[in-house]
């Protein structure tokens, strides 16, 4: 709806703004007029049609809505249609005034009640009360620093939308009525319900399975609650956003209907079946565990590394189930019997711990006495399986819309590999938009993780949806793999034209007089070959296909520089946030280089890059480049600060900014180093351990402030100048090795994908193993063990027998 402004005879002047209600009004508006109009426009052969469908008269002093006056016809979209109680009442609300201000006068409010309901009523003062949101108290405990900002498009402002924009409500209404296909088009439902999916939808389910009666839930409280768990998703996520949650909702309603399952399932666990896949990635912050644990997040301390997001999203999820006070009326064992079954299912959607759940399932439906309709336990364990193939159905699904999530997947994977790029700690490679591309990724996570986990899902039900399910990853996988031969094509053809390119300036330089013979001292050294780079460095090159995870460590080049042309503090400032270059010290062996005939001033202007490197010019001019872009970026970069409070736009759990303990983190990755300091050698890492942190603080910038080359150059400057080293017809620098550069990122490596710190306050060197198998994308996330939760998996009270329809009371008995 928009809200627009309307002169004395109903001209219209123009519109004001998209929406809220709640928003303000421009003061020019106020300025001229004591009213502003409402309605809803439409593009009726092809001309836009701004019908009136009401106006709002406000107090000029504090510019508050007081008075709302519906001209059309009115109906509350959430509740109409699902409770008897506002049913009812329908006719009443097709028209009619609404005092709004907050303290109403009293000689109005007996008009007020006449013309509505008591329930209607209290649905209004709800929605009205705009404070309401803000007297909530803050969500989820996780929140500090930095609150959580409005979103547009989800907040309360919404049921105002809802309430009054009819024609998006038919059209929702119609689109819901096939919310049990699985084609249901859930991007056009959050477009229609203007971003609130997953409260419609839920609520839409949850009459279906007469949840609301069954139980004697309180409406307003579902209403409340479904509002919240919404909210409680960031909108600023690609895809772990609230349709997401909706996505994955609708997903578990359809295997809900399976004609395998219907009447099978006791309506209390369909009860939490749906409450768990609405609140199953509840305040996701966009990032992976692995990263939580790499920025030392608080979150990763209190779940002590293991299953991090899913135990947030559980513990919040019951955190809003508490504060709207929605099960309040059941009893304690009821109570416990939904946290338990909640933090079951949300647990049990933790990916990496997919091949552990996909055993367990073969295992069951390879048992002649596996008997889910009468084995509580057999069948909660099917319930979790439900959800985890509704969590990664998004390939499943028709081919535009599956594509469209996966797109939306991997902007959120290449962000996170933005942000640790910036933080200049290791990027995941599956986040690493330089290292992969979005088909890759596909392709491995249908092959590996999806198709596994649907066939089995087929073997348990052999049904049509099973069947279109398989059928639709075959086509994708085939559509991704096609979308991969592409790409290689165009990559063959990009390294041609640069081996054509190179062949020629390789000619070039062959003419040139400069000569630099290099002589390696230790066998194992790296091998410069044919002019190629060495593989540290190969990232700086275009063609980034196929490079190892260390090639693509960004946040090493500054540390690895051994010789820099002019003192920048700037960049020694950056260098010390890379992650950890101390880890290279006692890897450090020397290289002769013999620069007999190499003239001064070529040398000066060479100095800025590692005399190794200076094998080939063209290779030289191309890094020359990549270094002054890199120098360039990282004025952008200083500019902005780097801490992870800049990068996430709604940290609502976490606050990211790398703490004490990331830098504790890093300085027990380091390794003890005595570096060699012979007279002429030239040591280039700084010995401050201080730069390891993450990111800098201010003390760091106060520290560093007049820094300069001579704390690259720590040992030798005063004995050996600068000036000296250039009339030197030989010296030695230290180069890091292939293979020590191998075992420095090996030790990263295993903070990133196979070891977890145990506890980052027991101790930071203290490793807990973890298991990593595989090639898929998903191996390479660290593998958790099962938790306690598990082990046991029926909770100690609960009845093998629960009836289809459950009342509270007879939960408890
Ligand atoms: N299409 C996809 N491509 C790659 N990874 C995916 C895709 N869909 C889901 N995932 C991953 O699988 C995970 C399942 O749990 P989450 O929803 O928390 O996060 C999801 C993503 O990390
Ligand atoms: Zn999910």
């Amino acid at each position: 709806m928009e809200v627009g402004l309307h002169g004395s005879k109903g001209r219209y002047l123009g519109d004001l703004m998209y929406l809220p209600l709640d928003y303000t009004v421009s003061d020019y508006v106020l300025r001229r007029r004591g009213a502003i109009s409402f309605g809803s426009s439409t593009v009726f052969a092809s001309t836009p049609r701004f019908e009136r469908r009401g106006g709002i008269s406000y107090d000029k002093q504090d510019e508050t809505a007081i008075y709302v006056r519906m001209l059309d016809s009115l109906y509350l979209i959430p509740f109409i249609q699902y409770t008897h109680i506002l049913d009812t009442h329908r006719t009443q609300m097709t028209s009619g005034d609404v005092r709004m201000k907050s303290k109403p006068d009293k000689s109005n409010e007996g008009k007020r009640k006449a013309s509505i309901s008591e329930s209607d009523m209290k649905l209004l003062d709800k929605l009205s009360s705009r404070d309401n949101k803000r007297q909530w108290p803050s969500r989820f405990l996780s929140l500090h620093k930095r609150r959580q900002r409005r979103r547009p498009v989800a907040s309360l402002s919404h049921q105002h939308v809802s309430l009054l924009d009819t024609q998006y409500q038919r059209q929702a209404e119609c689109l819901l009525s096939n919310v049990g296909n699985w084609n249901f088009d859930i991007f056009s439902l959050d477009l229609l319900t203007c971003g609130r999916p997953l409260l419609h939808i839920a609520l839409n389910i949850f009459r279906q399975y007469d949840l609301i009666n069954t139980f004697s839930l309180d409406i307003m409280k579902v209403f409340q609650v479904f509002s919240l768990i919404e909210d409680g998703y960031h909108s600023t996520n690609p895809y772990h956003n609230a349709v997401h949650a909706a996505d994955v909702t609708q997903a578990m309603h359809c295997y809900l209907q399976e004609k395998m399952l219907q009447g099978s399932i006791p309506k209390f666990e369909i009860m939490t079946s749906l409450v768990a896949a609405m609140s199953h990635d509840l305040d996701h912050p966009g990032v992976n565990q692995t990263f939580m644990i790499a920025t030392a997040n608080h979150l990763a301390a209190l779940y002590k590394n293991t299953s991090v997001l899913e135990n947030h999203h559980w513990r919040s999820c019951i955190a809003l189930l508490q504060q709207s006070g929605v099960f309040n009326h059941f009893d304690k064992k009821t109570w416990e019997q939904v946290e338990w079954q909640l933090r079951s299912l949300i647990l049990a959607t933790d990916i990496t711990r997919q091949q552990e759940f996909l055993s367990r399932f073969k295992k069951y439906l390879d048992d002649p006495n596996f008997d889910f309709r009468n084995n509580f336990e057999q069948r909660h364990f099917m319930l979790q399986i439900a959800l985890k193939c509704a969590d990664i159905c998004n390939p499943c699904r028709d081919w535009p819309v599956s594509k469209l999530w996966s797109e939306r997947v991997c902007d959120e994977f290449f962000r996170q590999g933005d942000y640790e790029r910036q933080l200049q700690i290791p990027v995941t490679p599956l986040c690493d938009r330089h290292a992969t591309t979005v088909a890759k990724i596909q392709a491995g996570f249908l092959q590996f993780v999806v198709a596994p986990l649907f066939q089995e899902w087929q073997r348990f039900l052999p049904t049509p949806l099973s069947s279109q399910m398989i059928k639709n990853v075959k086509l994708n996988l085939e559509q991704w793999q096609i979308i991969i031969s592409d790409e290689n094509k165009e990559k063959e053809i990009l390294i041609a034209e640069q081996e054509i390119n190179e062949q020629n300036e390789k000619s070039d330089v062959e003419d040139s007089a400069e000569t630099v013979s290099l002589h390696v001292t230790d066998e194992e050294d790296d091998k410069v070959e044919d002019g190629r780079l060495p593989l540290t460095f190969a990232h700086l090159l275009d063609d980034q296909e196929d490079l190892s995870y260390n090639s693509s460590r960004r946040g090493s080049i500054r540390s690895l520089s051994p010789v820099r042309e002019e003192p920048d503090s700037l960049l020694l400032e950056q260098r010390r946030h890379s992650m950890p270059p101390c880890c290279f010290q006692k890897e450090i062996t020397n290289v002769t280089v013999h620069r007999d005939i190499l003239p001064l001033t070529q040398y000066l202007r060479r100095r800025s890059l590692p005399t190794a490197m200076i094998l080939h010019a063209t290779s030289l001019e191309r890094l020359t480049d990549k270094l002054s872009a890199l120098a360039s970026d990282r004025v952008t970069l200083q500019k902005k600060s780097t801490s992870m409070e800049d990068f996430l736009t709604r940290p609502k759990i976490s606050n990211l900014s790398p703490s004490f303990e990331t830098s504790r983190l890093a300085s027990g990755l380091l390794v003890s180093s005595q570096p060699s300091s012979h007279g002429n050698t030239i040591r280039f890492l700084s010995k401050r351990r201080k730069s390891q942190t993450l990111p800098h603080s201010e003390d760091d910038d106060s520290d560093h402030g007049d820094s300069n080359e001579s704390d690259f150059e720590t040992v030798d400057d005063h004995t050996f100048p600068k000036e000296a080293l250039v009339s030197r017809t030989q010296f030695s620098v230290p180069i890091i090795t292939r293979e020590t550069t191998h075992q420095s990122f090996n030790c990263l490596n295993n903070l990133e994908h196979g070891r977890v710190v145990n506890s980052i306050h027991e101790g930071l060197t203290n490793f807990h193993e973890l298991n990593v198998k595989g090639n898929s994308p998903i191996n390479k996330m660290p593998h958790v063990e099962s938790t306690d939760f598990d082990s046991g998996l029926i909770p100690p009270d609960i009845t093998k027998k629960v009836p289809n329809t459950v009342s509270p009371t007879s939960l408890s008995q």
